[in-house]
């Protein structure tokens, strides 16, 4: 689905990814792990057209999205929801005005279809239909997540790219927010990449992860193999559980 290959990535000069190659497959809920500054934010930007790759190659269902016509990169764009850190909600408009932003710039929709869509999300998301008209000053943490998940989703993508998601979270909202994303997975078969720093995320909800370390990826597999890794630069996290 989503294939990484031999990808570097630099501020300034300056390396972060040190070619890295990685193998997302349809379906799966994919972590990016790594410590603080590592790298693993660049790289899941190279993902979402928000980093271009000094050199290497991200290619989405076949296609090498950043050597592609403008076309095809706008198709793909349609495919992919994003859920920044921190939400990232317009304060001035409603609930559902956030969650429909998306389809009233992309789609063809009258005002009242793209509400009845919104509000839909803001079900499947788990929120009580009386949050629609709630600015987003008025939410809690994890209501605010849910809301940016839901603008995420709105466009029905086939991949889902989420930064921290459980960041910021009690953790009782954060295990709640690792079972909404198990069943957005489940129920709408999107695939799911997420970076995370969430140890009862890495051991509940992933089905498979790389581990980013001194610009390099040190490590791809599921938790069984990471146990199993004995060079593990995360396993004081690891140990945690
Ligand atoms: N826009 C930018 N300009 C210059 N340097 C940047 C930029 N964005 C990130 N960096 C640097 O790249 C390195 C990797 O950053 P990145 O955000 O990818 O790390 P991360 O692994 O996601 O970290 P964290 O877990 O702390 O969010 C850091 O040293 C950071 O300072």
């Amino acid at each position: 689905m989503i294939v990484g290959k031999d990808i570097v990535t630099t501020y300034n000069d300056r390396i972060i990814n040190d070619g890295a190659n990685f193998h997302i497959k349809s379906g799966e809920i994919y972590g990016l792990l790594g410590g603080s500054g590592s790298g693993k934010t660049t790289l899941l930007k190279t993902m979402i057209f928000l980093k271009k790759p000094s050199s290497g190659s991200v290619k989405i269902g076949g296609v090498d999205i950043w050597r592609a016509s403008l076309k095809e990169q706008e198709s793909i764009k349609l495919q992919m929801g994003v859920m920044f850190q921190f939400g990232a909600l317009f304060s001035n408009m409603s609930v559902l005005d956030n969650i429909g932003i998306m389809l009233r710039e992309y789609s063809e929709f009258s005002q009242n279809d793209i509400d009845e869509v919104a509000k839909m999300w803001l079900i499947k998301v788990g929120l009580k239909p009386n949050a629609m008209s709630l600015y987003p000053s008025e939410l809690s943490g994890g209501m605010k997540k849910r809301v940016a998940l839901a603008r995420a989703l709105a466009l029905s993508p086939r991949v889902l790219f989420l930064d921290e998601p459980n960041s910021g979270l009690d953790p009782i909202s954060a295990r709640a927010m690792d079972r909404l994303i198990c069943e957005i997975r489940d129920s709408l078969g999107v695939t799911i990449v997420m970076v995370t720093h969430d140890v009862d995320s890495i051991f509940n909800i992933l089905d498979r992860f790389l581990i980013v370390d001194n610009k390099k990826i040190v490590f791809e597999g599921d938790l069984k193999q990471a146990l199993e890794f004995k060079d593990n630069p995360l396993k004081d996290l690891f140990m945690m559980r």
